[in-house]
């Protein structure tokens, strides 16, 4: 039997639709994994009380499909799903990472991410991997059809998340399906700044690249508070302020020493408006780990 944490993630960071995404140093799914005759899934902790346990409808059941390794799979939930922080991709990176091993099927971490994919596939309709490619690898990456590139960046981050319930599927839905020149040279522009950003472990470059004037209005519709919550942690010294993911939950990048008052700042405002919420403060981090 092997065990595996595999890290939350962001997706998007404004610019980056689809394609950006950063491994959070916490929180985290833990995933056994142990080969068996049939795949079985048990689930516990955040949120579990939602997710389904039938394979065919749980995105373990469809990487251990993809990878044609059945399993018994227990998932100890540390992110709740629907939060915009890769909750289906944090436990369908674990069950890649730890059937790959369990198997040995000799897999390298890049290779493995198209069979988490699957996972993405079956809850939010498109196989996108900037979640399941930072929870696999660690750190910055960028997910293309060609593959993943993947920068060891550090920047400190605040996640806040409302109690607040959004899907992948329905907040894709509102993705508008076409965008002016002048709006893409415009992002084009940013998600340069933000990768260069990532390189240099520039919270000032990351925090300026993750504007984006085409997706985020979109989504940031679906989420009540969001502006003033934005607006009260750039006031509190985030560099930069965006949906993370498909949301709920809204993501700061800043220098590490502004995380604390970000955070309270971020819930003040949640609290305001009379939503509850929870703040993490992480950075980029790690991805998935054997133990
Ligand atoms: N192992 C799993 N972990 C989390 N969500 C899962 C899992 N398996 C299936 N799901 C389903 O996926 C959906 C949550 O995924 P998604 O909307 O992408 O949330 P998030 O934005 O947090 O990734 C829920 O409908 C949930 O029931
Ligand atoms: N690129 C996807 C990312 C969804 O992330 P999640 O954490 O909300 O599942 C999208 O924006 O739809």
């Amino acid at each position: 039997m092997v065990t595996v944490r595999a890290p939350a993630t962001s997706a998007n960071l404004g610019s980056g639709f689809d394609v950006f995404g950063a491994a959070l140093s916490k929180p985290a799914d833990v995933v056994r994994v142990e080969p068996a005759e049939a795949t079985t899934i048990e689930m516990a902790g955040a949120g579990s009380e939602f997710i389904p346990e039938d394979p065919e409808k749980n995105v373990a059941g469809a990487v251990a499909k993809a990878l044609e390794s059945p399993a018994t799979i227990r998932i100890d939930k540390g992110v709740r799903p629907s939060s915009g922080l890769g909750s289906s991709a944090a436990s369908a990176a674990a069950v890649a990472v730890g059937i790959n091993a369990a198997y040995d099927l000799g897999y390298s971490r890049e290779e493995l991410v198209p069979y988490a994919a699957e996972g993405e596939a079956l809850v939010s309709g498109e196989a996108h991997a900037d979640n399941v490619a930072p929870s696999i690898m660690g750190g910055f990456t960028i997910a293309t059809p060609e593959g993943v590139t993947q920068v060891d960046a550090s920047i400190p981050l605040v996640v806040c998340l409302p109690e607040i319930v959004i899907s992948t599927r329905d907040a894709r839905r509102v993705v508008p399906r076409s965008a002016q020149v002048s709006q893409i040279v415009e992002c084009v522009g940013r998600a340069a700044t933000l990768v260069a950003g990532m390189f240099r472990d520039d919270p000032d470059l990351v925090g300026q690249g993750m504007e984006d004037g085409i997706v985020t209005p979109a989504r940031a519709d679906l989420i009540d508070g969001y502006a003033d919550v934005r607006e009260a942690a750039l006031e509190a010294g985030a560099t930069g302020v965006t949906v993370s993911g498909a949301g709920p939950a809204i993501i700061a990048a800043c220098e590490e020493r502004r995380r604390k008052p970000i955070a309270s700042a971020m819930l003040d405002r949640f609290a305001g408006e009379g939503i509850e919420a929870r703040a993490y403060q992480t950075r980029v981090g790690r991805g998935a780990e054997l133990f």
